[in-house]
């Protein structure tokens, strides 16, 4: 009986904080600078809207942010043992938490170390001194090297980094250089994403200026074909459109949000996906901390956008949708729904069929976003 109200509870939850030393130029997630914030009382309030799931067991857990290494060494440790205490830790696979590299103290590190964290998610952007300098980091490249070497030394194997191309006058050369870096490096794992310019930034105020020298679209496509090409021959496998890993070091967390399964998010800001409701808690620190229900929004999903989710979350992967899965969830023949753009875009080169599952290839994934806008079902769809 255990067993099976386990298997229907999420199997992964993402625990938010939301501070930073600094704010970075295209930055629009949620967070804020962390001097003069109530740490303390806000790591009880994630501390308790955790506890009001009771979960015992989980396959992955992600502390993003923000950064949760801009906390203490003190602070980190009281969360990772709330947050692990009632766990059973034999099934907790993967267990990530995002460091800034400038922040990687060896105090830090040891309190990681000697948790059941087996997973550190590096904010890197890029490895140019001055470009870092141009997008708002204040680490350098020195400092990521040797966070990377500190890392290795306490155990940890699996290291993943984020860096960003496309970035403000940034050039082919620049970008192949930081290829030459990252793979350098040996790392198992690494999620390149092209620079979106967003509302509320830096950058979107001086794009309104006319002061934000970017690469074009045709630039900017040049980079993902050489990034792709370079990852995949390197032995990465390119699972999803901006995560490359080696085989085994695919993000299972990552690939729960894809798979279109539930999981709880906790924090500001934070979404999560618990019993066919989507909600998001609070956004604002005093807020969140203040509130007894942690969640603000919460929307239960139609069958029609359950749909579409399932579309395009999965066509995100590398291994796309599988019909027959597909079917059996929800009641429905693929074909009669999706026959039609299906063979559109196979016929454009955009998408492959192979009698099990439908998904991208390389130039689909390019144009993702217009192809995933296909798979938009009817405004009266039942
Ligand atoms: C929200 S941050 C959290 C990680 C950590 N704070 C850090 O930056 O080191 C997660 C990642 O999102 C990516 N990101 C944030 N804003 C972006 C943007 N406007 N365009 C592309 N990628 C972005 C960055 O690569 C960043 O490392
Ligand atoms: C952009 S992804 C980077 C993934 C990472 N490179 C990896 O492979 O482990 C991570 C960011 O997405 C955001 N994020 C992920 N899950 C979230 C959730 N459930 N609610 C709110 N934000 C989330 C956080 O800002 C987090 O820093
Ligand atoms: S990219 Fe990371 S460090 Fe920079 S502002 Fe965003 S969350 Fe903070």
């Amino acid at each position: 009986m255990k067993e099976e109200i386990d298997l229907n509870h999420p199997k992964a939850a993402y625990v938010h904080i939301p501070f930073c030393s600094q704010i970075c130029y295209y930055c629009d997630f949620a967070k804020v600078l962390l001097e003069g914030q109530p740490v303390e009382e806000y790591l009880d309030a994630v501390i308790e809207q955790y506890r009001t799931y009771q979960i015992k067991t989980l396959k992955t857990l992600y502390i993003g942010g923000g950064t949760p290494t801009a906390l203490s060494a003190q602070q980190m440790k009281k969360l990772l043992s709330a947050l692990t205490a009632s766990l059973d830790l034999s099934v907790l696979t993967e267990f990530t938490v995002e460091a800034n590299p400038g922040d990687l103290t060896d105090e830090m590190i040891e309190v990681l170390a000697q948790s059941p964290v087996n997973r550190i998610s590096l904010g890197v952007q890029t490895f140019n001194d001055r470009l870092l300098k141009k997008i708002g980091r204040t680490h350098t490249q020195a400092q990521v090297y040797e966070a990377i070497q500190k890392l290795r030394n306490a155990g940890f194997k699996n290291i993943t980094i984020d860096l960003i191309y496309a970035l403000p006058t940034q050039t082919m050369s620049m970008v192949k250089e930081d290829l030459k870096q990252l793979l350098a490096l040996d790392l198992p794992h690494v999620a390149l994403y092209s620079l979106i310019l967003e509302d509320h930034t830096i950058f979107m105020n001086r794009q309104r200026k006319g002061m934000l020298k970017l690469p074009n679209e045709d630039k900017n496509a040049d980079m993902y074909e050489y990034i792709v090409d370079t990852l995949s021959k390197k032995g990465y496998n390119h699972y999803e459109v901006s995560n490359f890993g080696k085989p085994g070091f695919e993000s299972q967390h990552n690939l729960t949000y894809w798979d279109n399964a539930e999981y709880y998010g906790i924090g500001a800001g934070a979404s999560g996906y618990l019993d066919g409701i989507r909600y998001k808690n609070h956004g604002p620190i005093h807020h969140y901390i203040e509130a007894k229900n942690k969640r603000v929004h919460e929307e239960r999903l139609t069958q029609k956008e359950k749909i579409e989710e399932e579309m395009f979350l999965g066509l995100r992967k590398k291994t796309g949708v599988n019909v027959q899965r597909f079917e059996e969830k929800f009641h429905r023949n693929f074909d009669e729904l999706y026959g039609d753009v299906v063979r559109k875009y196979i016929k454009r080169g955009l998408l492959v069929d192979d009698e099990k599952t439908i998904r991208l290839t390389n130039q689909g994934f390019e144009l993702g976003n217009e192809v995933f806008a296909e798979f938009l079902l009817a405004e009266d769809f039942e």
